[in-house]
């Protein structure tokens, strides 16, 4: 056997957020539904009760924070700034107003100030999900890489 073929693969791994509204959550769902395949790859985070649908329906490990309105939205912006999040999907409520506001305004303020890819809706979700940037190998801090590797979220 070659000693390319030996060498070490860097699974392509990237950390996406993943957040929705309660009028888009079923939009979320389907969505991740659909791209199953893809979004296997990657390391999903999502706040409380969005991570707990996208789970249940999909199978699909996302590690949950806590739900938006008690302060969901300020934990996934602090890994946004730790480092630790590559993508965001916010599928948020274009309708509404939602006693964490403020808390949502923060979370796309610091997500556009660090140069974050952020999708608000399907159409923007499928180009991020299919850029060429989303399936470079990650380079930066990786958390948990062994507890990913091993689905043990
Ligand atoms: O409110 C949210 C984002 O602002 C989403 O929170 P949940 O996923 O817990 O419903």
């Amino acid at each position: 056997m070659s000693e390319q073929k030996n060498a070490h693969v860097i699974p392509v791994v990237k950390h996406i957020a993943l957040i929705a509204h309660d009028s888009r959550k079923q939009d979320m769902i389907r969505w991740c539904d659909e791209n199953k395949e893809s979004l296997g790859k990657h390391f999903l985070y999502g706040t409380g009760t969005t991570a707990k649908m996208i789970s249940e329906a999909t199978e699909l490990p996302v590690r949950g924070v806590n739900s938006g309105p008690l302060g969901g939205d300020q934990q996934i912006g602090s890994k946004i700034v730790e480092g630790e999040i590559n993508f965001m999907i916010f599928f948020w409520d274009p309708l509404s107003m939602h006693p964490h506001d403020p808390d949502v305004k923060a979370l796309l303020r610091i997500a556009t100030l660090y140069n974050i890819p952020i999708a608000t809706n399907i159409a923007t979700a499928d180009y991020l999900l299919t850029s060429v940037h989303m399936n470079q190998p990650y380079e930066g801090k990786l958390i948990d890489f062994d507890q990913y590797l091993n689905r043990k979220l």
